[in-house]
Parts: C-alpha cells; structure tokens; sequence
C-alpha cells in the first residue's frame, strides 16, 4: 500500500496565536525534537470502556514511542464518573493540575446510566467540559476518512463512500455548552423548564475560522462553514466573522450551509466536504454522523488544541455503556488519538506514522471489532485488536505497507 495513505491528511501544526500572519504558508511546526526524549502523558480512562481502550493504546503509543527513541512517563489520573464516586466531583483539581502540566492528554470516555438523571450533582459529562475550558482547548479537529480496507464496513454504497476524507473542525470550548444563562427554572405560567444559551463571541469565531482555513489551505483548498443562520442570531454572527476571515485567505475557497442541509448532504455525497468549520454543538453533531461513512464511532479519533499548553486527545465516542466490560470495543478510534497526539501534540511525525501504518497493517490483515466486522474477516476483542496493532507497530516501517 502507497505510504502517502495517510490517515490523517494534515502536516502537524501548533496554534500559536489568535493572529495567525496573513497567508502562512508554512507549517505551524510544533516543538524540535531534542535528544533524550521524554514526555510526561496524563492518562484519563474515565468510564464505561474508556479503561479499555485507554490501555491498548497506551501499549501502542509506548512501543511506537520506544522504537523512535522516546520515553513516556504516564500518570493515570480519575475522570468523569470515577472520579465523582471517588471524590465527589468529575474533574478534581489534581487532575486538572496534572494534565495542565503535562505535555499531552489522553482520554478515553465519561459517562453512563449510573450517573444519568442527577440534575442535583454534578455529571461526569461537566467535567470534560471543565477539562477543555482548563486546558483551553478551543479547536477540535475531527478527521473522518473511509479506509479502503473498511468500504464495506461503510453505511453508504461503495460509490458514495470509496475515497471520503474530510477534516471537521469543530469549536469546542464556546456556544450552547457553555453559554450563561442555563439551568432550570420556571416560566410565566409556572411550568418547569429547562434553558441553554448559544453565544459567541468575535475572538472565539475568528480563531477557530484561522484554524479552519490553515487546515482548509494545507488540505485542498476547500472550506464549509456550517451553521444556522437563517434562524439564529448566533449563527449570523459566526457566518460574518467567517466571512470576515476568509479576507485572510484568498486562497480559499469558502461555502456556507445551514446545519440540517449539512446533515443530508454527508450522507447524499460526502465527497462534495473537505474541511467543515462549525460551532461546539454542530460539530459534535456532525462528527458522529461522518463517523458512520467511515465504518464505525469506533474509528475516529481527534486532537483539541489551544494556543499554547498540551493538547487534548480522545476518540469521538463515549463511554458505550452498553458494551462496557465486554471486550468489544473498537480501540482503533483511541489508537489513533495517540497517533494524533505524537504528531499534532508533540510533533513527533514518525512515531504517530508508525502507528497509523501499523492500524492499516492490522485491518489489511482481516481483523476487525464487531463495529466493522464483515463476512470473511477475522472478528476479535478489543484487547486482541490491541495486541495485533502492538505486533504491526513492531515489525512494519513505511516501506513495508
Ligand atoms: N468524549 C466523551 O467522553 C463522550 C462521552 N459521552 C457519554 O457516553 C455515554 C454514552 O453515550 P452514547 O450516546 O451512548 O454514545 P457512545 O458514543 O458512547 O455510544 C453510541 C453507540 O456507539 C457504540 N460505540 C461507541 N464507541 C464504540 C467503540 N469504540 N467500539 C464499538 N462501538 C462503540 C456504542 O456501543 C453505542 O451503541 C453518555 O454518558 C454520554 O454523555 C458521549 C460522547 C462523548
Ligand atoms: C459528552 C459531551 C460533553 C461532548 C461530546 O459528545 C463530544 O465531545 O463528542
Ligand atoms: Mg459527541
């Protein structure tokens, strides 16, 4: 297979500043790599079968790592759920700290029915957004591409889905997530409700459209920004600040579309998308519906970045409850969060290649979780996928895939 497949269709880049310099044509190039190498990596399980996936791929990334000269100093640290039986809140100071002082983060997944309908304490789901707003991590970039090896693992027909590569760029600590006021309350006549509010603000639309059209020009040129604004205020707004923007980058080439055309139009022809800029809720939308042209949620990874601190790296999924404790899930969207965060968090290219053409080596073999299991390949456990990513990492270098 032609090394250039790469999973990730993006040179790592570093957000240094919201004034990215007008047509940057360069790399944003991360941190020189300096011999001996070591990093300090927090580890989040979190819940569900966050443990699971968390500890293939910490095998992974610390093999990868090894065979490139580098040393992982990991500290696990409690999350979500856990850490609210634990200590009674889901993101406890100390893990803030640790992962505010490490070089990267590593997440699997909170959540789950035992913490769901407590509107009176606080959810494991609080704390991941405590964790992005403490780690500022603005830019969530979610990668969705259809491998050959999974066409068929595919939701739509192999016309459609045979050569999907899309990149969305979601905004990840503003809008309806974090807008004040929320809660609960009562209305005029008394009835209970429930409120959110979707606000933005210029600084936060213009440094995620600044990601989004440098991811946009190192891919093909091509950006959609999705929203809402025919109805909504907020999505008006975001739509003149990209428009705003995109003055930087003549090069560019810029689209809008509102969110419900967005949703039909992945599935009808997801080739017609390149790089997608949305805000925090579209994008968390958006993403998992793209996960399902590639295969499976199981697959896709992502990195959050912010402008300086380490980076955050998870799957899309969550914690999947219903398949907690089974060994069923697919760890190849966590894998390759490690990949992501050796090339996107710490600028070390050829471990995170090592791991991306070691998941192509293991599904070119034929093994495949249940997620995207097809006649005639081999179906295994999610710590069997672990240890045949492990084997691949070991024996397979670019030339050989
Ligand atoms: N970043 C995070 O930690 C996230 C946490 N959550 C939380 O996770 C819990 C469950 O949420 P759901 O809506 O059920 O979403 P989910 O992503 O956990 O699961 C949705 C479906 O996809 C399947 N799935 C997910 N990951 C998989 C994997 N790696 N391999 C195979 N199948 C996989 C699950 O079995 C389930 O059928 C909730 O508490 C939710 O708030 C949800 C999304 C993100
Ligand atoms: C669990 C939520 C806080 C977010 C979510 O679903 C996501 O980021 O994908
Ligand atoms: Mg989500």
């Amino acid at each position: 297979m032609a090394a250039s497949m790469q999973l990730i269709k993006l040179r790592p880049f570093r957000l240094h500043s919201t004034s990215v310099p007008k047509h940057h044509s360069r790399p944003l190039v991360i941190r020189c790599s300096a011999t001996p190498k070591s990093y300090n990596i927090t580890l989040l399980p979190g819940d569900g079968i966050g443990p699971e996936v968390i500890s293939v791929a910490k095998n992974v990334l610390n093999l990868a790592g090894s065979l490139e000269g580098i040393e992982f100093k990991f500290k696990e640290m409690p999350m979500g759920g856990a850490a609210l039986d634990l200590t009674g809140v889901p993101l406890p100071e100390e893990t803030l700290t640790t992962a505010q002082q490490s070089d990267a983060v590593l997440l699997g997944a909170i959540g789950g029915y035992k913490w769901d309908n407590n509107e009176k304490h606080l959810k494991p789901e609080t704390g991941l957004l405590q964790l992005r707003e403490g780690l500022k991590v603005f830019a969530n970039l979610r990668p969705a591409s259809v491998l050959p090896q999974l066409v068929d693992a595919s939701t739509l027909k192999k016309e459609v889905a045979e050569g999907v590569d899309l990149m969305v760029v979601r905004e990840l600590t503003g809008g309806i997530y974090f807008g004040k006021p929320r809660g609960f309350g009562t209305n005029e006549n008394g009835e209970e409700i429930g409120f959110n509010t979707e606000v933005y603000a210029s600084y936060e639309i213009d440094r995620i459209a600044r990601i989004a059209f440098e991811t946009a020009r190192k891919r093909n040129g091509k950006l959609c920004s999705v929203d809402k604004a025919n109805v909504l205020e907020a999505s008006m707004f975001w739509r003149k600040r990209v428009i705003a923007i995109a003055a930087e980058y003549p090069d560019v080439e810029l689209t809008h579309m509102y969110v419900d055309n967005a949703a039909m139009q992945l599935v009808r022809n997801p080739k017609q998308f390149d790089t997608i800029v949305t805000n925090n809720i579209f994008g968390d939308i958006l993403s998992d519906e793209a996960s399902m042209i590639t295969g499976s949620i199981g697959m896709l990874p992502s990195a959050s970045l912010g402008e300086s601190g380490p980076g955050l790296f998870e799957p899309i999924h969550g914690s999947a409850p219903d398949i907690a404790g089974q060994d069923k899930a697919n760890p190849l969207a966590t894998i390759l969060s490690a990949a992501m965060l050796l090339k996107y968090g710490l600028g070390e290219v050829k471990a995170a290649e090592r791991i991306e053409l070691a998941v192509l080596d293991t599904l070119n073999k034929g093994f495949r979780t249940g997620d995207i299991y097809s006649v005639g390949n081999k179906l295994v456990g999610c710590k069997e996928m672990g240890e045949e990513v492990l084997k691949s990492v070991d024996t397979k270098t670019h030339a050989s895939v």
